[in-house]
């Protein structure tokens, strides 16, 4: 039994639709899909899921909503019509959008009840076209299909309770379509996963039915050893393990969500990403160990929106608890932080700039030099982290030396370097502004 998730890319328009009835058509052991809300049709195109947002806001700050409302319909109803499927398709869409505006709940919850309208009227739609075409196919909903989360809002986290009853669906008879992006509470109330989170849903429902594989459709051939808007025409990548996956995917590769990998992971379940636009290409494979290749470094991610604080402190090394204390307050201040390379009397702490608001820095920076004594406190903020990743980067000599000089070539100034920590990767950190001339350098030096 196959787990098949299509990203919003397959589920944008009616003619994208047919192409996934036909996947399914092609492999019956594709038991189970799960869906996205539909993404953009074009490049300036607005995802379903950030119209909802907007909608959201819009309602929740008295402002108006309407034209917004009447576009999230009008994505649904080009759909719905293009597919000559029933009409109360549409009016059942709308009366929930309703239900979910009207309702009585916090800011917060009605964001991610309007969030969780995207997939759920794709997984709709999917399935009344499945059956259309003469397919046994039903829609699933979140909670009845096991998938019980924590408590929070926009970032929920699986239980682990889930997957007994997740296991029950391999019982069920016909195409099941379940919405990606959403679970319920053990209280029943409806989260949303993190940004690209349907890809986490697929994961997790491959894991629970112990899936032969969970096929992630979506708009590209493969995974490519660069992100194709910095590089074009980058080199394929044929194979990948979990932890490379893991590493590429936290730093920039968005084609698959860093979450999603664990679910698979525990239950060693291999993942193939593949193109809904040609789906007879082998894709990307995911999978626990791979023979050990030539080339040592498999791809080269990177991504923006860092900071970092730098706190100096002469004798930091002798000061028992200095670096507790530090993270203390940040947790405070209910910030996680992504890497902290130390120093005999420094420190750096790097956190995404998204958590760091004006008033939280000045917060934290006040409570370092009071509680801390330090020497310097300093935040650089527009950094940007390049990871270069490959199974076999710790065994090799000379890759540091290969990525530095690249660096170095493009007149790019490291600020930072983490390598060690992981056994698959190291991590440099520039100026944002420096980013696309770094990596197209590495990507020449390492792939061409
Ligand atoms: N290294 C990479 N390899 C392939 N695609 C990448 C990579 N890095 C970033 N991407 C981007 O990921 C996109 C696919 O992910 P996403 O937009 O989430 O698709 P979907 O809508 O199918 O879920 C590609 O169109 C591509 O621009
Ligand atoms: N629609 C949600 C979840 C998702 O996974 O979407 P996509 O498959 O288009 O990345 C989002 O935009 O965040």
């Amino acid at each position: 039994m196959k787990v098949a998730k299509f990203g919003g890319s397959s589920m944008a328009t009616a003619a994208q639709l047919q192409k996934v009835a036909s996947i399914i058509k092609d492999d019956p052991s594709r038991k189970i899909i799960v869906v996205s809300a539909p993404g953009k049709r074009f490049a300036d195109d607005v995802k379903t899921t950030d119209l909802l947002i907007q909608l959201g806001e819009s309602y929740i700050n008295g402002e108006h909503y309407e034209e917004i409302y009447g576009k999230v319909l009008s994505r649904f109803r080009e759909i719905i019509e293009e597919l000559l499927l029933n009409t109360a398709l549409l009016e059942d869409i709308e009366n929930t959008l309703k239900d979910v505006l009207s309702k009585d709940i916090s800011s917060i919850a009605k964001l991610d009840a309007l969030k969780s309208i995207g997939e759920d009227s794709s997984a709709k739609i999917l399935s009344a076209y499945l059956q259309a075409i003469g397919f046994e196919a039903s829609y699933v909903n979140p909670k009845d299909a096991g998938i019980i989360v924590s408590n929070n809002p926009g970032n929920a986290q699986i239980l682990d309770s889930s997957f007994t009853k997740i296991y029950a669906l391999r019982e069920k008879v016909g195409i099941l379509v379940i919405p990606g992006f959403f679970g319920y509470t053990e209280d029943g109330e409806l989260m949303t996963f993190s940004r690209g989170g349907s890809d986490i849903t697929g994961s997790i429902v491959a894991a629970g039915v112990e899936a032969t594989l969970y096929e992630n459709f979506t708009d590209v051939d493969s995974v490519y050893a660069v992100n194709p808007t910095i590089v074009s025409n980058p080199k394929e990548i044929k194979t990948l393990t979990y932890k490379e996956m893991r590493e590429l995917s936290y730093a920039g590769f968005s084609v698959f969500h860093d979450e999603a990998l664990i679910p698979a992971f525990k239950k060693q379940i291999p993942v193939c990403i593949k193109n809904t636009n040609k789906p007879h290409l082998p894709g990307t494979n995911i999978v626990a160990e791979k023979k050990p290749e030539e080339k040592c470094v498999v791809g080269i991610a990177s991504d923006t929106g860092f900071s970092s604080l730098y706190v100096s402190k002469y004798l930091m090394n002798r000061e028992i608890g200095f670096g507790r204390k530090l993270l203390n307050i940040l947790e405070d201040e209910g910030i996680s932080f992504e890497h902290a390379p130390s120093g005999i009397d420094d420190l750096s702490v790097i956190i995404r700039d998204s958590k760091l608001s004006k008033a939280k820095e000045k917060n934290i920076t006040k409570r370092i030099y009071e509680e801390l004594h330090p020497d310097t406190v300093i935040l650089h903020r527009d950094l940007a982290m390049i990871m270069v990743v490959g199974e076999g980067l710790m065994n090799t000599i000379g890759v540091a030396q290969k990525a530095t000089t690249a660096i170095a070539n493009a007149n790019v100034n490291i600020e930072m370097i983490n390598q060690g920590s992981s056994e698959v990767s190291m991590m440099f950190g520039i100026q944002a502004a420096d980013l696309n001339r770094a990596v197209e350098s590495l990507y020449h030096v390492f792939f061409d």
